[in-house]
């Protein structure tokens, strides 16, 4: 069984589940690979920037995005757990502020790969999680914005009853419908 690609609500969103081999040391797969990755998905992506992060459980990160220098983002977990959610703010877009959520995990394999235009947040649902994302720009903190994770008119229906913590960056985002959205 070859790397699945599943598509979501939002089309231009993927859940990427990789063919995963296990045997009696372990497994091994191939967490990105170029041709494939352009054959399946129909993308050609230019990977600039690796990520990796570790957080606490209810450590929620975003909603982010960059206003210039859009990233599109493949993320995934290798420890833990984590519900990741992408938020269409692509103005002109048929689905614009709507969002789409996946459950990943270190068990599951899934990456999320979500496109330039979008808004990205994560929260920890394990114990910690361990995130790893490959961005197509750079980090650019002067068009770094965030818009709060509990955004009345996103409404996300996050899987959570804790109070999540949250960077004091985060803690002040902006709310959807004052956001300064992109210019890609
Ligand atoms: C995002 C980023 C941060 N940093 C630095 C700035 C700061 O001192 C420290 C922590 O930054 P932050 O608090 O912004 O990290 P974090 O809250 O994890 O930000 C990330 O959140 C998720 C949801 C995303 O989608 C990412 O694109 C990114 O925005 O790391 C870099 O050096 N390069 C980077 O690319």
């Amino acid at each position: 069984m070859k790397m699945k690609i599943i598509k979501t609500d939002i089309p231009e969103v993927l859940v990427i589940q990789p063919r995963v081999f296990s045997d009696d040391r372990g497994f091994f797969f191939e967490s990105f690979n170029e041709r494939k990755w352009r054959e399946q998905t129909g993308l050609t992506c230019n990977f600039v920037q690796d990520n990796h992060s570790k957080s606490d459980h209810g450590v929620l990160r975003g909603i982010h995005y960059q206003i210039q220098q859009a990233q599109g983002k493949l993320v995934r977990v290798v420890e833990g757990e984590v519900f990741d959610v992408a938020v269409d703010l692509r103005r002109n877009s048929p689905t614009f502020g709507k969002w789409v959520g996946e459950f990943l995990s270190a068990e599951n394999f899934k990456q999320f790969w979500i496109p330039e235009g979008f808004g990205h947040a994560f929260v920890v649902l394990s114990e910690s999680a361990q995130f790893l994302y490959r961005t197509t720009d750079f980090w650019a903190p002067e068009h770094e914005r965030c818009i709060v994770w509990n955004d009345p008119d996103l409404n996300i229906d996050w899987p959570f009853k804790f109070i999540p913590v949250l960077s004091e960056k985060d803690a002040d985002g902006t709310f959807f419908k004052d956001a300064e959205l992109y210019e890609l």
